[in-house]
């Protein structure tokens, strides 16, 4: 007999509760007579599991509440914004399914100028990405980068203290939140390379969950699976974080996929780019490739000087 409710584990941000509730809703268009309902939860960050579920060679994991939840079966699925998805899941845990993905790029935000080349000398630029840090700095070194936390809503609000003359974020969550008016401009890809999975979003399970897995598929979107692996791969190789100058972002051309990766010093003085295009199904070859490349330019001391100085 099918399943008549599946459960999704989610933050309690505005962003994470938009996401889960698009997919309660495309689970319960595709299949009529399932409910799908909300667990939310405050995570306190990384918590070191010490079920037996999750234990891998005697050792304790380290997973979020969420994974936790999923494990002891209190909630079947979670619902991540795929660029903060680490690469490795806890045991019996993975991503079943990539959606399809929203605008990859960065946006431009301001209340007084439309753009990036319209701020003038000095002007404060809020972000907290080390990616989007490198960049701006790249190409205007004369801005006063700042600090800027928190979710989307947050940050808004102090760009309209007055904090900031502009902030970037991503272009995603503020469609998704109905916040596009906020955009002045978007960002190209070859100004601000987006972070690795930027704009999608994907479903972690149980991966024996069969009827579960199969109950998904509904979400998944093959061509945006297609550049988020590329991407990811190209991430993991050169071992990057979400704190890492780091940007990696494909583009289905024709039969091909296109991928562009970037690693750079935060202050914007080394910037290393490359570019790899090879068949849509050796995705994630292209992403070893296109990593191997930049190792090849001097990527991975750069990296190490970023992890070290922390
Ligand atoms: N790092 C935070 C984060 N994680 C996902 C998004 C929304 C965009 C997306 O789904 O990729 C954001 C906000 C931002 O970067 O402005």
């Amino acid at each position: 007999m099918a399943r008549t409710e599946i459960r999704i584990a989610t933050r309690k941000s505005p962003l994470a509760l938009w996401q889960a509730e698009f997919v309660k809703a495309e689970l319960e268009q595709a299949h009529p007579g399932l409910k799908v309902t909300l667990l939310t939860m405050t995570t306190k960050g990384d918590i070191i599991l010490d079920t037996p579920l999750a234990k891998v060679g005697g050792k304790g994991l380290f997973v979020k509440e969420l994974e936790v939840a999923m494990l002891e079966n209190r909630a079947d699925i979670a619902v991540h914004s795929m660029k903060d998805v680490p690469v490795e899941f806890p045991e019996g845990l993975g991503l079943s399914v990539i959606c399809e993905r929203e605008d990859p790029r960065d946006a431009f935000v301001s209340n007084t100028y439309k753009t990036l080349e319209e701020l003038p000398q000095g002007a404060i630029v809020g972000s907290s990405s080390l990616r989007r840090q490198c960049q701006l700095r790249a190409m205007r070194p004369d801005l006063e980068i700042r600090d800027l936390r928190g979710n989307v809503g947050t940050r808004l609000g102090k760009l309209d203290n007055g904090d900031y003359d502009a902030i970037i974020l991503a272009a995603a969550g503020l469609k998704r939140l109905e916040l596009e008016e906020r955009i002045a401009s978007f960002i190209e890809p070859e100004q601000s390379l987006p972070a690795n999975g930027q704009g999608a979003v994907g479903i972690e399970c149980r991966l024996d969950d069969v009827e579960l897995v199969q109950m998904l598929k509904v979400l998944e979107h093959v061509p945006t699976r297609a550049r988020v692996i590329a991407e990811r791969a190209m991430n993991t190789a050169l071992e990057g974080g979400c704190q890492v100058p780091i940007g990696a972002y494909a583009e289905i051309q024709g039969d091909n996929l296109w991928l562009r990766g970037l690693v750079g010093d935060p202050d914007g003085t080394k910037v290393l780019t490359d570019e790899v295009t090879g068949k849509v199904d050796d995705a994630e070859a292209i992403g070893l490739e296109l990593a191997a490349k930049l190792r090849a330019q001097g990527a991975a001391e750069i990296l190490e000087k970023v992890y070290g100085s922390k």
